[in-house]
């Protein structure tokens, strides 16, 4: 302890991550009652399932699986475990560039994106045990009701909304007694849900905001969506509760599961009928393969399941041909590409000292206060401490299905000085310099405005055959104009709320410096919105939609509804992928419900009982 003391008091602000993960590994092995699920190095040939990708969807997958006990399962991840780094959710974003993140870029399209380095979104995913749920920004969040009945009513029976809130109670364990209680909540489950311990003032500021406008501070997560709300999270102890550390560890001495990680799937196998038998991976530089008795699940998300389909010869004809890939089946993988995505540069300043300015909460302080009883600042979710869903005048407010989603952040793009959010959602040094530089280490607090059912859809695309290059990602953000249109009004409820009382004590007003390449537009014009929309473009991380499920009748369907890929037999896809339509809220909660829903429909389609074992109870 000495040794970190006084490390820390000499080391500059760079080492505070360093410094974290120390501390964080002290606690790990001194209050963790969970230990890490094993790397297993020698696979036996066959399995009964093979999963490949061991995120928010394959964790799920392969607990819920090996609970029949003659059936062996292999769940293959390319990525390594998590780090005790990644278990502190204030820091989250240090996470994107770094070896657990597949640090994916979109091409440049002349919609979006335009002030950000080289004209491209960043897009991070998970490589790693637990996926996308060890990167995420522990946003607890399912979507509308209604979200559930359109996909159902699309042609995929068992998919409204009273079939899936069964899975999603099932998972969690509510830590929170007010929503314990409730009849869309529950608790006992795998995953640990509950608001951030800490919060900053302005946190309870933005919701009574919300209600000054009419709005009511509810459960979005419950009867109704539309609302305001603080943060529910997938954190358990103060630290992420990753799918993984959820759904695996507690599982990790079944003698029927093995998990492989640093393995890196390059293809389905299929014999001459069709009939997925195995999946050749790479480890350790050696390629291999290994055979599924029953079935190949991909659960790689939403990028690369679609990838591995079109790898395997599943894909459209003309371009798996273009590409030399032998084709076993034309179907539309990789279209229906999904996002939600919003405005990163909506910022305002206030005078009080009340934000989340990095240098007065990265520090010994709050480093000790996570430590020792997982409290204070560094439990934030990723920076984000409260969510509203509002109606824009595209909406009708009466129905409770909001088109803008409001992250509220307690600080902004100037607070950490251009160390971590500047890099994570690559803003131009030109952008940085002239709309933050003059503001970094001020008191601020922002919006991010996200679109939640875009008009706009995206594809991927084959790089090469290689696996190992990534698919070309092309978002086509804002491509139908109503998109930027919903967007500015989302703005303009944002600016709306600056000017309630609730706001007003604290004197709040928007950022003054102005979006390089918008200038000439007439300042706060929507026109002058809708540039700036479009040069500081974020994604939220919802890629979904890639393996869309629906009826034999949907032309743009790869799956059926019971997941099992079109035209071939033994292989589903079991991820966001999925989603017909990416649901009107943040994607991990419903990811692992399609994951719980997934299990149960391959238990049954193989005459197992669908009773589940509990959770251990000292988790
Ligand atoms: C930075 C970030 C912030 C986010 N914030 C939130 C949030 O706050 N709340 C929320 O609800 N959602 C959030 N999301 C989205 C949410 O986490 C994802 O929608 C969800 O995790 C997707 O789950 P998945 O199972 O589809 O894919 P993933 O969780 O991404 O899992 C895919 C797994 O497959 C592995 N894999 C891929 N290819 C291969 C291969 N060829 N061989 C072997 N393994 C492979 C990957 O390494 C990974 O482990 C965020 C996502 C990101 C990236």
């Amino acid at each position: 302890m000495a040794i970190l003391s006084s490390g820390v008091l000499t080391a500059g602000l760079w080492m505070v991550p360093v410094f974290m993960g120390l501390m964080g590994y002290m606690k790990y092995d001194s209050i963790d009652p969970e230990s890490h699920p094993r790397d297993k190095r020698h696979l036996d040939h066959n399995y009964d399932f093979i999963i490949v990708g061991a995120g928010s969807a394959g964790s799920v997958l392969a607990n819920r699986l090996s609970e029949i006990p003659n059936w062996k399962v292999l769940l293959l991840e390319a990525g390594s475990d998590e780090n005790t780094v990644s278990d502190i959710p204030a820091v989250a974003a240090y996470l994107q560039g770094s070896s657990l993140d597949w640090q994916f870029k979109t091409e440049p399209q002349p919609t979006a994106c335009l002030g950000l380095v080289g004209g491209r979104c960043n897009w991070p995913r998970g490589k790693v045990l637990g996926g996308s749920s060890v990167l995420n920004y522990m946003l607890y969040v399912r979507g509308n009701r209604r979200d559930y009945d359109l996909w159902e009513e699309m042609g995929n029976p068992g998919w409204g909304y009273d079939n899936v809130l069964h899975y999603f109670k099932k998972s969690e364990d509510n830590r929170n007694p007010y929503l314990a209680q409730s009849p869309y909540h529950s608790s006992g489950g795998y995953l640990t849900v509950q608001e951030a311990p800490w919060r900053t003032p302005l946190a309870t500021t933005f919701v009574e905001a919300g209600m000054e406008m009419g709005y009511e501070n509810r459960d979005g997560n419950g009867e109704h969506q539309t609302g305001f709300m603080i943060a529910q999270g997938t954190i358990r102890r103060g630290s992420r509760c990753s799918a993984a550390k959820a759904f695996l560890r507690p599982v990790r001495l079944r003698p029927n599961l093995h998990i492989a990680m640093h393995s890196h799937a390059m293809k389905v196998l299929f014999d001459e009928n069709k009939r997925a038998i195995g999946v050749r991976f790479k480890r350790d530089g050696k390629v291999q393969n290994v055979y599924a008795r029953r079935e190949v699940i991909l659960s790689s998300g939403a990028i690369n399941s679609p990838h591995l389909l079109m790898l395997s010869g599943i894909g459209q004809a003309d371009h798996l041909r273009e590409m030399g890939i032998p084709l076993v089946k034309d179907a539309p993988v990789g279209m229906n590409l999904q996002d939600h995505f919003g405005f990163g540069g909506l910022v305002f300043l206030v005078d009080k000292p009340v934000s989340m300015v990095q240098s007065r909460y990265e520090n010994m302080g709050s480093v000790m206060q996570y430590v020792m009883y997982g409290k204070g600042p560094l439990t934030i979710l990723g920076g984000v401490e409260a969510l509203a869903w509002v109606n824009t005048k595209y909406a009708n407010a009466t129905d409770d299905f909001p088109d803008i989603e409001f992250h509220f952040v307690a600080g902004s793009a100037s607070s950490d000085g251009g160390k971590q959010i500047k890099k994570a959602h690559g803003i131009s040094d030109k952008m940085y310099n002239e709309m933050f530089r003059p503001i970094v280490n001020r008191d601020t607090w922002s919006v991010i405005p996200m679109i939640l059912r875009p008009y706009s859809k995206g594809y991927l695309r084959l790089r090469s055959r290689n696996p190992f290059d990534k698919v070309l990602i092309y978002p086509n953000y804002m491509i139908d104009d109503r998109d930027a249109k919903i967007l500015v009004e989302g703005v303009k409820i944002a600016i709306a709320m600056s000017k309630t009382q609730a706001f007003q004590r604290l004197n709040s007003r928007v950022n003054p410096y102005l979006m390089p390449g918008c200038r000439h537009l007439v300042h706060w014009s929507d026109e002058y919105w809708e540039c700036a929309i479009r040069h500081y473009t974020v994604t939220i991380y919802h890629h979904s939609g890639t393996a869309k499920m629906g009826p034999s009748s949907d032309p743009e369907a790869v799956v059926d509804p019971r997941l099992r890929v079109y035209g071939v037999t033994n292989l589903r896809v079991v991820d966001a992928s999925i989603m017909p339509n990416v649901v009107s809220g943040n994607t991990n909660a419903p990811t692992i419900m399609i994951g719980e829903k997934a299990s149960d429909m391959i238990k049954q389609d193989w005459g197992e009982s669908t009773v589940s074992i509990p959770p251990p109870k000292d988790v």
